[in-house]
């Protein structure tokens, strides 16, 4: 199961989260986010870690050049799109950057809004099922009513997000079945500063599943 840990804004951070069996790491290029990175942060992140970890740029309607400058210049691998992009402008991105990963990122508050995963899933790698919440656009720390995904099998490879812990990841996976987590609130101590020792924990409670 692939693992991404998101908000890392410390490259020594980076380095150890990886080590401790991560897959993906994300950085937040939402300026207004607290765990919010500069090019030259993600850049230097991503310089240090092995060439096998994901690296995923977050961002939230903004534009695709802006997206693509980013990317190329910090060395990203993939894109995850957290704000209300639609379907062709999924597209439009793939068109610009075909050979990195897009991950559309979708903030569920019901059944029906589930039902227009569909309309993605030709566009993307893969799609993010996180919380919705009125004024933030993700690392909330709030939990997904997981019992709405039970019948959740789309098209592509998709990941779970939202309020997960090492205390309620075996809870989470015993309900639903994604290809990936996501993680970012849940194993650190304030905004962007993650706790090692939760993330540690995470993967105990992932390997005893094995
Ligand atoms: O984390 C943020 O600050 C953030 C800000 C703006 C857009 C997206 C953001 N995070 C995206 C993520 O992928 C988080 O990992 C995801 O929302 C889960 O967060 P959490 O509930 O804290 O585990």
């Amino acid at each position: 199961m692939r693992v991404k840990i998101c908000g890392i804004t410390q490259p020594q951070q980076s380095i150890a989260i990886a080590s401790l069996g991560a897959t993906a790491l994300g950085f937040i290029c939402v300026p207004t986010s607290p765990r919010y990175v500069t090019t030259s942060q993600i850049r230097a992140a991503v310089a240090e870690l092995p060439a096998n970890i994901d690296t995923i740029g977050v961002f939230a309607n903004a534009s695709i050049p802006e997206i693509s400058q980013i990317v190329v210049d910090s060395g990203l691998t993939g894109v995850q799109l957290h704000g209300d992009e639609l379907p062709d402008f999924c597209y439009q991105l793939r068109q610009a950057l075909p050979n990195v990963e897009i991950l559309k990122a979708m903030r569920i508050n019901s059944l029906e809004h589930l039902d227009t995963a569909a309309d993605y899933t030709e566009y993307v790698n893969a799609l993010l099922l996180d919380t919705y919440h009125p004024q933030q656009l993700g690392g909330t720390g709030k939990t997904l009513d997981w019992t709405m995904l039970e019948q959740f099998n789309p098209n592509c490879p998709w990941f779970l997000a939202g309020g997960l812990t090492a205390d309620n990841i075996l809870e989470a996976l015993s309900q639903v079945n994604p290809s990936g987590i996501d993680l970012s609130s849940g194993v650190e101590r304030t905004p962007g500063d993650k706790d090692l020792d939760k993330v540690a924990k995470l993967f105990e409670k992932l390997g005893s599943r094995e």
